[in-house]
C-alpha cells in the first residue's frame, strides 16, 4: 500500500502537467520530422500547393468516391442549386483538402477555408457563416476537433441556412433568427468516428477515401515528376509508388528526395536503380516502412509476445501519441495486414513477423 502510494507521489513530483506536453510535443515532432509520415511536414506545403490536382478529372484514383462526387455536381449544376453538404474522411494525406478545393473549382464558386482547432468563439463562426457568399463552398478541416458550441451552432446553419443570433444579455436577451445565403459545407476528418449523430446526419454526400493502389500512385508520381520537370520512367515511378503507404503525400515527399539523389549521385534520370539506391540510403524499406514502424512491430512482439497490448500501453513503451499511433501509423499497418486491431489490444500478425525475419512461436502460428 505504502509502496504504491510512495510510486504515485514520484509519479506526480515527476510528470506535473507542463512536463507532460513537453512530452506530447516531443512526440509530435517525432512524427512530423518522419520521411514516411502521412501528416503534413512543414516543407510539404509549398509544393503541395503547385501538385495539387484542380480538377476532378486530374484527380488520381478513388473511383468509387470520384463517381459519387461527379453525379452531384452534375445534378447540383444543373438545378443551379448550392451543392449538398459534403464529408470526406480517411488517413491523412489521401486528397481530402484536394478535394474540397476541386469542389468549388468544378462548382466555379468561391471557397473559403477554416478548421475545428482554429474555430476558438462562437462570434468567428457568426461571422464567416453571415459574409458567405451565394452557393460558395466553406470548408472545414478537422471537423472533429470542432467545440461542441460551435458545432450546435452549425446545426440550423447547414439545415436550413438560418443562424439563431443572441442579442444582449439576462432577462433583456433576445434570439434574433438570421438568414444566411444557401452554401455548400465540405468538412473533412481523419476520425469520422468521433462525429455525432446530429452532425453527420446534416451531410448529404459522404465521401469515403481509400488508400491508393500501387498502380494509382505510379499514375500520381507520373504526373507530379511532369509538373516538377523531373525526368522519371515506369519503373522508376512504380518503385517509388511501391514505398509510399498507399499515400499520394508520401509518394510526392519521396519523388522529391529520389530527384535530389538523382541530381547528386545518379545521371538526373529517376529509373528503378535510382530509386532503389536512394530509397535505401532514405531507410524506407520495400513496404514503405521506416525505423518507427518496424519499433512499433518489433515492440510487439518482442515485449509483450505479440499481443494483444492496448493502445495506450504501446503508445507509453515507443513515447509517442496514442492519436498519432492511431490516426498515422496504424491504418496502413492494418490494411496491409501487419497488424490487427482487436478488442483486447493490438496484435502482431505473420506477416509483420516474417518481415521482421523473426520466428513466430508454435502456438501462435496455428491460428
Ligand atoms: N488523387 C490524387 N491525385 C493526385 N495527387 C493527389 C491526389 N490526392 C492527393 N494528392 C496529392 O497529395 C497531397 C496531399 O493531399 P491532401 O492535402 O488533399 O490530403 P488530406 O487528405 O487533406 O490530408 P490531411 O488529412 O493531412 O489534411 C496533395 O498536395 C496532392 O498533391
Ligand atoms: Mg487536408
Amino acid at each position: 500500500m505504502l509502496r504504491g502510494w510512495f510510486r504515485l507521489t514520484i509519479a506526480v513530483v515527476d510528470f506535473p502537467k507542463n512536463k507532460t506536453k513537453i512530452d506530447l510535443n516531443r512526440g509530435a515532432s517525432a512524427e512530423a520530422e518522419r520521411l514516411v509520415s502521412a501528416g503534413k511536414v512543414d516543407d510539404d506545403a509549398a509544393f503541395e500547393l503547385k501538385l495539387r490536382p484542380a480538377r476532378l478529372q486530374e484527380f488520381i484514383g478513388q473511383t468509387k468516391a470520384k463517381e459519387q462526387l461527379a453525379i452531384a455536381l452534375e445534378a447540383a449544376k444543373s438545378r443551379g442549386e448550392a451543392l449538398d453538404h459534403v464529408l470526406l474522411f480517411g488517413p491523412p494525406g489521401l486528397g481530402k483538402t484536394t478535394l474540397a478545393t476541386i469542389i468549388a473549382n468544378e462548382l466555379g464558386v468561391g471557397y473559403q477555408q477554416t478548421s475545428g482547432p482554429a474555430l476558438q468563439i462562437q462570434g468567428d463562426l457568426t461571422a464567416i457563416l453571415t459574409n458567405l457568399r451565394e452557393k460558395q463552398v466553406l470548408f472545414l478541416d478537422e471537423i472533429h476537433r470542432l467545440q461542441p458550441v460551435l458545432e450546435e451552432k452549425l446545426y440550423t446553419a447547414l439545415e436550413d441556412y438560418k443562424l439563431d443570433i443572441i442579442i444582449g444579455q439576462g432577462p433583456a436577451a433576445r434570439t434574433h433568427v438570421m438568414e444566411i445565403r444557401p452554401f455548400t459545407f465540405v468538412a473533412a476528418t481523419t476520425r469520422p468516428g468521433l462525429l455525432s449523430s446530429p452532425l453527420r446526419s446534416r451531410f448529404g454526400i459522404l465521401l469515403r477515401l481509400e488508400f491508393y493502389t500501387d498502380d494509382e500512385l505510379r499514375f500520381v508520381v507520373e504526373r507530379s515528376a511532369e509538373v516538377l520537370g523531373v525526368p522519371i520512367d515506369r519503373d522508376g515511378a512504380a518503385e517509388i509508388a511501391m514505398r509510399s503507404r498507399g499515400t499520394p503525400r508520401i509518394a510526392n515527399r519521396l519523388l522529391r528526395r529520389v530527384r535530389d539523389y538523382a541530381q547528386v549521385r545518379g545521371q538526373g534520370v529517376i529509373d528503378r536503380p535510382t530509386a532503389n539506391a536512394a530509397l535505401s540510403l532514405l531507410e524506407v524499406d520495400a513496404h514503405g516502412f521506416d525505423e518507427l514502424d518496424r519499433r512499433l512491430l518489433r515492440t510487439i512482439i518482442e515485449k509483450y509476445d505479440g499481443g494483444p497490448v492496448g493502445l495506450n500501453t504501446l503508445a507509453a513503451a515507443l513515447a509517442e501519441e496514442q492519436d498519432a499511433l492511431e490516426e498515422v501509423y496504424e491504418p496502413f499497418l492494418i490494411q496491409i495486414g501487419f497488424l490487427d486491431r482487436t478488442p483486447r489490444g493490438r496484435v502482431a500478425t505473420r506477416l509483420a513477423y516474417e518481415h521482421l525475419g523473426i520466428e513466430m512461436p508454435r502456438k501462435l502460428s496455428l491460428f
